[in-house]
């Protein structure tokens, strides 16, 4: 780590011991300077133990003076204090509050207090730390928080209260808050009536349902504002610069989870504070060249949208539902006949089955995420070449048959109920899509292959099911083939209505023929569909989720 210049340093008191306390412009330090007899090893020595604790200086959340209070419990230590270590010192303090990372990438937010000899001391120390926090230019100031007060258990409005404002507060974030009184009324509202430029970001109080009226609004807001005509599945859309946060108060929570490495609100919160940024791919879903939605997470046909069909009508159930109609819909084991044609992904880093994941600061997103901006703008010069850079690279390729499931993950979807996720090496902002066909198998099957999402082993190591890392596909089942060979795999042309067959005449008996698709837990009105994967198109406030940090990269408060 590069060395930086002092910018303070002093001997401060800190729980009755004395540290020496120094700021720099990337670290806040202190090391205990007293000499003391310690037990070691059962006998005793004259040993110099120095307890010494960093905490890099874009990751405090604020500084404030304390008051200091002779009835609080600190002050009862101070003065019971030696003689030596209180000699010059009085009533004078500063408390730094800062992330302190925990188990399972959770963050906290812990205070440290300095006492200090004097008030100007303790000014300057303030002041100096304040200085420091205003050069972070991405940190928000000004955010606008929608909170969804139906999502998950209903607790939304409640984790916002109590968790998550008092750290904006403590931050200086200032915040315009909307309870939604409807399904899609934060979509409509970022769609027309914000003006965006009064927001260093927008926050979502929700789950994946409330995350995705989110990135609707914000990228057709973005789309008409730079004239993009979102119903060309052609069109390169253009990214938007409004960072999301994501308050998880959901039943799934996987972008969360998938991004940050837990649905824990104060976790997110802090992440939004520090103004980490953390880019995300996002599929755009077409039919008949007409735009159907985004997707970030799933796009899943068979297994994965009769379940959610399923689990809509029990929504009053909460998060549960997806446990009762995720076994209904394993019993009735349904498979689907069609088409899935896909451009494979080539020239790119990773695969689907690479035993390393999207981590923060992950390589492959960043060379990949390059390699496409620079294919953008050979495009943008060769207006002679009709086809994307990025689809000349490489050849589609179909394959007809009967699925149990067809998913596509633009990143792990990594949850709760399946901590690796769907496709455990899918990176959040590669520009690509695993699509994992499962065909048709048995029961027991494919009970192993769904549960392997939930242990060690690899679910893609089954004969009945395959994966391929993409930037588009299309899907077409079987009735609609015929229509498919007319247009020879082509997009567009088509006029015939890719409409439900018996899905909803249980009474029949009959197998239905056409399964939904799930998009990031919202059901299509189409079964034939096109997408294509959007590199980085929209920004969170994330970072990927973090490895153990070593020592020398991180020294939050730990001895060293
Ligand atoms: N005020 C509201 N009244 C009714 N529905 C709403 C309201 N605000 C948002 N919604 C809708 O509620 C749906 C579900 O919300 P949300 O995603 O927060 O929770 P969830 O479905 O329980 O969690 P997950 O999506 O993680 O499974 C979303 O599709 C959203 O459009
Ligand atoms: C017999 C034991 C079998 C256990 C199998 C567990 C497999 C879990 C895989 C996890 C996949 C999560 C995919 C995320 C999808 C979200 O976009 C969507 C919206 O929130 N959620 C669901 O559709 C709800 C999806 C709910 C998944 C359970
Ligand atoms: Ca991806």
């Amino acid at each position: 780590m590069e060395k930086q210049p002092r910018l303070l340093s002093s001997q401060l008191l800190l729980k009755n011991r004395v540290f020496e306390v120094t700021l720099n412009r990337a670290i806040l330090a202190w090391k205990e300077i007293t000499t003391k007899k310690k037990r070691v090893s059962g006998s005793i020595h004259n040993t110099f133990k120095v307890d010494s604790y960093c905490v890099p200086v874009s990751e405090i959340v604020a500084v404030r003076e304390t008051e200091v209070d002779s009835r609080t419990k600190d002050e009862g230590r101070w003065q019971k204090m030696s003689q030596e270590s209180t000699e010059g010192h009085s009533s004078y303090a500063f408390t730094v509050s800062y992330v302190e990372r925990g188990r399972q990438h959770r963050w906290r937010c812990n205070d440290v207090t300095f006492h200090c000899s004097d008030g100007l001391l303790c000014q300057q120390w303030v002041q100096s730390i304040r200085e420091q926090l205003s050069l972070l230019s991405s940190r928000p100031k000004h955010l606008l928080v929608y909170i969804n007060p139906y999502g998950g258990k209903q607790q939304g409005k409640l984790i916002y209260e109590e968790k998550v404002a008092p750290l904006f507060s403590r931050a200086s974030i200032s915040t315009d808050v909307i309870v939604t009184e409807y399904a899609n009324h934060a979509r409509d509202h970022l769609k027309v009536d914000v003006d965006l430029k009064k927001y260093d970001g927008v926050v979502c109080v929700g789950g994946d349902g409330m995350f995705s009226e989110i990135i609707h609004g914000l990228i057709s807001r973005t789309q008409a504002d730079c004239g993009v005509d979102q119903n060309c599945a052609e069109e390169k859309l253009v990214p938007c610069t409004t960072r999301i946060g994501i308050i998880p108060a959901g039943s799934t929570d996987c972008i969360c989870y998938a991004t940050v490495g837990i649905n824990d609100p104060v976790t997110s919160a802090l992440h939004i504070i520090v103004g980490d940024s953390q880019p995300l791919d996002v599929c755009s879903v077409h039919h008949n060249n007409t735009f159907l939605r985004y997707s970030v997470s799933l796009l899943g046909y068979g297994f994965y949208g009769d379940m959610l069909r399923d689990s809509e009508r029990k929504r009053w159930m909460g998060p549960v539902r997806y446990d009762f109609s995720g076994v209904k819909t394993f019993l009735t084991h349904h498979y689907y006949e069609g088409t899935v044609s896909f451009l494979p992904a080539t020239d790119i880093l990773g695969t689907p089955r690479d035993k390393s994941m999207c981590r923060a600061g992950c390589y492959i997103c960043q060379h990949n995420g390059q390699l496409l901006s620079e294919d953008s703008q050979l495009y943008k010069m060769e207006e002679d070449i009709s086809h994307s850079a990025a689809e000349m690279q490489g050849d589609w390729q179909m394959i007809r048959g009967k699925f149990l499931a067809i998913n596509a993950a633009s990143m792990s979807c990594a949850c709760p109920r399946s901590p690796k996720g769907l496709s455990p090496a899918a990176h959040l902002a590669d520009g690509t899509t695993d699509l994992i066909l499962v065909r048709k198998c048995s029961r027991i099957n494919f009970l192993r292959h769904l549960l392997r999402h939930t242990n060690k082993d690899d679910q893609f190591d089954l004969a009945f099911v395959e994966v391929h890392r993409v930037r588009k596909f299309r899907f077409t089942p079987k009735q609609c083939e015929s229509d498919l060979d007319l247009r020879q795999g082509g997009a567009g042309g088509g006029k015939k209505l890719f409409g439900q067959i018996c899905r909803d005449h249980p009474a029949c008996g009959c197998t239905p023929i056409n399964s939904s698709w799930n998009c990031d837990g919202e059901i299509l009105p189409h079964a034939a569909i096109e997408v294509g994967a959007h590199c980085q198109l929209i920004r969170l406030f994330a970072r990927g989720i973090e490895d153990q940090p070593l020592f020398e990269d991180y020294c939050t408060p730990s001895v060293i």
